[in-house]
């Protein structure tokens, strides 16, 4: 797996530029944060990396080919390497749809997909959403509950599962825990840190939280007013070089 952003530029109207000229490289098994205040353009990276915004300034590549986001075939192929979990997941999941359902979506989308995870033998549907269920510390019971029927750190839970079922090699969180308490949000970070070294899966992590960021990954990346500001190893994060914005936020989050 290979993500890499070049120049990338995003202007709305006419003064509104989202993005200037951001440059970034994303390897494989790495989890890597990109953290910044609000409006600093993180959904506008976010969306455009997952397709559902065009840009046309600057180059995206993934795994070597460009990710051209009006050709519907590159896109689909795209989506199956690479899955979303949103700060909001009530709106990810169907509130008409049972559990269960919700969570085969993914994997009903694409059929080619056996994940490595599942038990050997043959299993029901209902059984592979149990097992997706244990797999982000569910109870299986859950199966056949409905959306507004689990708490906002449950239902997070389940985007995740629900993200992880097709195996992507790339992950792009934006914001997930932004919407829950704290202690739950320590729950998300902890569950995802497990998944990652578990699967070795890469983990593009989106918050304005540079203290969520820190928590979970090992590289990190500023961005301010569209621009990226600074990046760096976690292990440099106090290091005396960091820019003066970077402090900032590590000093308003009092880490
Ligand atoms: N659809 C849009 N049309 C016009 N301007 C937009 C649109 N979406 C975002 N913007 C502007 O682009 C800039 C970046 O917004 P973006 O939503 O990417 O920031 P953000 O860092 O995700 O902020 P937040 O954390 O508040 O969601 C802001 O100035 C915003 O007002």
């Amino acid at each position: 797996m290979s993500l890499v952003v070049e120049g990338l530029s995003k202007q709305y109207a006419k003064r509104i530029q989202a993005l200037k000229q951001v440059t970034f490289q994303v390897n494989e098994g790495e989890c890597i944060g990109i953290v910044g205040e609000s409006g600093s353009g993180k959904s506008t990276l976010a969306r455009i990396l997952l397709g559902l915004d065009t840009y046309k300034e600057g180059k995206i590549r993934f795994n070597d080919r460009a990710i051209a986001p009006r050709k519907r075939s590159d896109l689909r192929q795209y989506r199956k390497s690479v899955q979303m979990v949103f700060q909001d997941a009530t709106s990810t999941l169907n509130p008409k749809l049972p559990i269960w359902k919700s969570l085969l979506e993914p994997l009903d989308n694409f059929k080619e997909v056996t994940p490595s995870f599942f038990s050997e033998g043959s299993l029901s549907r209902k059984e592979m959403a149990e097992e997706l269920l244990e797999l982000v510390g569910l109870d299986k019971e859950m199966v056949d509950r409905y959306p507004d029927e689990l708490s906002g750190g449950q239902k997070q839970r389940v985007s995740i599962a629900r993200a992880i079922s097709i195996e992507p090699s790339l992950l792009v969180c934006d914001e997930p825990t932004a919407s829950l308490d704290v202690t739950v949000q320590v729950q998300i970070l902890r569950l995802l840190k497990e998944l990652q070294q578990k699967s070795n899966m890469t983990i593009l992590f989106i918050s304005h939280d540079i203290r969520a960021v820190s928590f979970l990954c090992e590289r990190l990346i500023v961005l301010k007013s569209g621009s990226i500001v600074d990046q760096f190893q976690l292990s440099d994060i106090y290091h005396e070089e960091r820019h003066p914005y970077t402090k900032a936020l590590i000093q308003a989050a009092a880490i």
